[in-house]
């Protein structure tokens, strides 16, 4: 069993810079045999993260560099990435590596297709970094401790890459009790089951999560509402506008989008899809600010505004739903004083 050490010297989501370590730990409990993980075999699994404590939204359970990091040759539609040019690629980023970082990188999982079997000049590493790589801007890069962590399609965990600190960054968006599994998701969610398992298939797995194993009604129901959400973002997402509504008509297509915006928040929080809610909570204040309504414009632009801090305390996207929740607390606190006799 392997066990990382990660805890009590990171800091926890109300940190001003993921850089500064509590001088004083926040949590009085958090001493140093609570380490927030352990790596150990996961049934049907191999590897997999366990919380070694409780955890609660927002929680910092691993920050690591990249050991590896390459830009892919351009996309190939129906093909995918050239694999030979990846290989050379993959292959002279691991070269310069210092033999720990070599013998980490080997020792991790690999899920070797039937193509790259068939295949002999296919690299070793190859499969080594598909089955474990994330994309961070326009590069693929492999995060070994972060590779351990299995998927599931309702994860409790989600990952931002801050580039300012070269890391990517892992917090639980839900609570995690101890000993429960750390799970992320490798592939977009707002798909049905079929064709979440047929994009896991580059990963040599059929997934069993809650959601995949659940009974055929609930399976449907499930199915049915990443559908739904998916088409909603995509309906509203391009539309949003802080604009006045003037006509008639664009006041009418507002309110239509302030309701929709509302059922995609409920859809999302049924789904539990908390990777998404950050999203939905943003498209719901804004649809809100338009028609005035202030109140949930104000909620929801800071329910958004503490998940963009939990991910990211410096980013552009939490800065904006700072600057939007002010704005709508101040025409609330306007609106209610009007009222006022
Ligand atoms: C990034 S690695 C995760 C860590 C890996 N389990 C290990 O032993 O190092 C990805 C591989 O883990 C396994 N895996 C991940 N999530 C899984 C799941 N939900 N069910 C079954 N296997 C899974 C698959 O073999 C997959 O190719």
């Amino acid at each position: 069993m392997l066990i990382f050490s990660a805890a009590c010297d990171v800091p926890s989501r109300y940190s001003p810079d993921f850089t500064t370590p509590w001088k004083h730990s926040p949590d009085p409990s958090c001493h140093s045999t609570l380490q927030p993980y352990i790596v150990k075999h996961s049934p049907g699994k191999g590897l997999g993260a366990f919380a070694s404590r409780h955890l609660e939204p927002g929680d910092i359970i691993l920050q690591e560099a990249p050991v590896m990091r390459i830009r892919p040759p351009p996309f190939q539609d129906g093909i995918g990435y050239p694999m030979k040019e990846m290989g050379a690629s993959i292959r002279e980023a691991f070269e310069s590596l210092p033999k720990e970082g070599q013998d980490e990188v080997l020792s991790l999982h690999a899920y070797t297709t039937a193509a790259e079997t068939a295949s002999p000049d296919v690299d070793e590493l190859v499969p080594i970094y598909r089955s474990n790589a994330y994309t961070i801007d326009k590069e693929i890069a492999l995060f070994p401790k972060i590779a351990r962590i299995n998927h599931s399609c309702r994860p409790n965990t989600s990952y931002v890459w801050i580039a300012r600190l070269n890391k990517q960054v892992v917090y639980a968006t839900r609570r995690i009790e101890e000993g429960e599994e750390l799970s992320v998701t490798y592939i977009p969610l707002l798909r049905n089951r079929q064709d979440r398992q047929k994009r896991l298939d580059q990963y040599g797995f059929k997934c069993s999560c809650e959601v995949c194993a659940a009974e055929e009604d609930e399976l449907i129901a499930s199915d049915r509402r990443r559908e739904e959400i998916r088409q909603v973002f995509n309906n509203l997402e391009p539309h949003l506008s802080l604009e006045p509504a003037e006509s008639t008509a664009a006041r009418k297509i507002a309110h239509a989008m302030a309701v929709e915006s509302a059922r995609l928040v409920k859809l999302v929080e049924e789904e539990g899809l908390s990777d998404y809610y950050d999203r939905a909570y943003r498209i719901a204040a804004i649809c809100h600010a338009r028609t005035e309504q202030w109140e949930p414009a104000a909620l929801w632009a800071h329910q958004s505004y503490q998940l963009r801090m939990m991910a990211d305390s410096q980013s552009h996207e939490t800065k904006e739903m700072e600057v939007l929740t002010e704005r709508f607390l101040t025409k609330w606190e306007q609106l209610r004083s009007q009222s006022k006799p």
